[in-house]
């Protein structure tokens, strides 16, 4: 594994298994980790699309292309610089491009383990982790650079494992045809440490994701350690050929970092811990998913049984608006205003409340300006999941429907039929929150504004 930056720390969570942690705060917006990827899989709709090298992807072929493989890459300057590693893969990746008879499946595999094969050959191990970061078990690995994968590996008892393990099986056997196991020195990549990679990929792979299409994906095994929670404090993006985190509001010394492992923007608590469940295979105990949130609640943030109790209060009242359908944004806005006044900052009240908030939307309960309080107050109190409920509020607004493909929440605030004095309210938010596209929102609803005669 890569080293792991002085600013983090991997050790174990209260309930999640192991964790980043920032040794140092991070404001908002900074980058967290960057770490690249051992394993690489494109598809074969995306080859053309996706830069090898830096992994950044194109609505048109990019130019640079091996006339041998036919990898491609966006410029001359990343076909370069993947040059030594691509010379380990391109006679392998041209084999496989030549199979007519092979599953996506397994030929995804393969393609795997090209590019781990092609890491593992050019990378001098201890360039790749600092020898002070080795753990004993890493020194005692053939394969010496590269994480544990028994503690990553997919279970067999998970739907679909035992036929993924076939799969795998077919792949390890074409790769030694393709002649990847004679290239390489046996004690390097073992067949059972190549299986145990491959295995790692279903519960660890990010996805590489486009056009709404998965162009492939990549293992990171640094990012792998972090954790998820629906009340997350990074995001990330692909950037440089890496998986880029960015925090999404100040984290202090000693926090979890985490990010969302799915796109919860429209589901329930109860839909959420499903999904994940299915997909992850783990019941989620992060704070907004766990009752009382205790075993999740970060140091120093234990609430006294009088406050649980006053909290718990709310929230029960709260909830119940949710079950009868009872919730009103303006309602929820007062509550958020009230805290975020008083600068009362409380995660579980704040989970109910953005809940309560979703389903508001979701019935349409709210003008634009409740909307923007709920923004306002959310964003005062430095609460995560506003992006979240900005969607959810987008949801809300009527002019979804016409709008339904709009890049950004706020786009839709802009074309609403709403007062102008919210709409500029609303962008005012938007450009304070510094959501992406901003400046292109910002200029269509001034614009919206300069032709209603403001
Ligand atoms: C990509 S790994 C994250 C690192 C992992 N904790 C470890 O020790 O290797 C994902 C696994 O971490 C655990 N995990 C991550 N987020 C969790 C959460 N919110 N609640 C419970 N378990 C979680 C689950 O076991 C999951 O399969």
């Amino acid at each position: 594994m890569e080293p792991l930056p002085a600013s983090l720390e991997l050790r174990a969570t209260r309930h999640a298994g192991r964790g980043l942690f920032a040794r140092r705060g991070f404001a908002e917006g900074e980058r967290t980790l960057q770490a690249a990827p051992v394993m690489v899989a494109i598809r074969k709709h995306a080859k053309g699309l996706r830069c090898r090298k830096c992994l950044s992807s194109s609505e048109e072929d990019w130019p640079y292309q091996c006339s041998s493989c036919g990898s491609t890459w966006c410029s001359d300057a990343c076909r370069r610089s993947d040059g030594p590693k691509h010379e380990f893969e391109c006679a392998l990746l041209q084999g496989l491009e030549e199979q007519k008879k092979v599953s996506a499946e397994v030929r995804d595999n393969v393609a795997l383990l090209i590019s781990l094969h092609a890491f593992a050959a050019s990378a001098t191990t201890l360039e790749v982790m600092g020898e002070d970061q080795l753990t004993k078990r890493d020194r005692a690995s053939p394969m010496l650079g590269l994480p544990d994968w028994d503690l990553m590996q997919e279970p067999l008892r998970r739907p679909g494992a035992k036929r993924r393990q076939r799969l795998r099986r077919d792949a390890l056997q074409l790769y030694a045809r393709l002649g990847g196991a004679a290239t390489l020195p046996a004690a390097t990549l073992r067949p059972a440490e190549l299986d145990a990679a491959l295995a790692a990929m279903p519960l660890n792979a990010f996805g590489l994701w486009e056009r709404g299409e998965e162009d492939g994906h990549c293992l990171v095994p640094l990012a792998s350690m972090m954790n998820h929670s629906c009340v997350p404090n990074c995001r990330y993006q692909v950037e440089n050929g890496a998986i880029s985190f960015y925090a999404l509001r100040d984290i202090e010394v000693d926090e979890e970092l985490t990010f969302s492992y799915i796109d919860d923007s429209s589901m329930s608590t109860a839909e959420r811990k499903r999904f994940i469940r299915t997909s992850w295979d783990f019941e989620c105990r992060c704070l907004r998913c766990t009752a009382d949130g205790a075993d999740a609640a970060p140091k120093g943030a234990r609430m006294t049984t009088r406050t649980l109790w006053a909290v718990g209060t709310v929230r029960t009242v709260v909830d119940a608006a949710v079950e009868v359908n009872a919730c009103q944004v303006s309602h929820i806005a007062a509550v958020l205003n009230s805290c975020a006044q008083m600068q009362w900052r409380d995660d579980h009240l704040l989970c109910g409340l953005t809940e309560a908030l979703r389903c508001a939307a979701e019935l349409r309960r709210g003008t634009v300006r409740d909307y923007a309080v709920c923004l306002q107050s959310l964003r005062r109190l430095n609460y995560c999941p506003w992006v979240g409920a900005l969607r959810h509020a987008k949801k809300g607004l009527p002019v979804v429907q016409a709008y339904r493909k709009a890049p950004d929440p706020c786009t839709a605030v802009a074309f609403a039929e709403a007062p102008l004095a919210d709409l500029v309210l609303t962008l005012r938010f938007a450009a304070e929150f510094s959501i992406q596209q901003v400046p292109q929102v910002r200029a269509e609803g001034l614009a919206l504004c300069r032709e209603r005669g403001s």
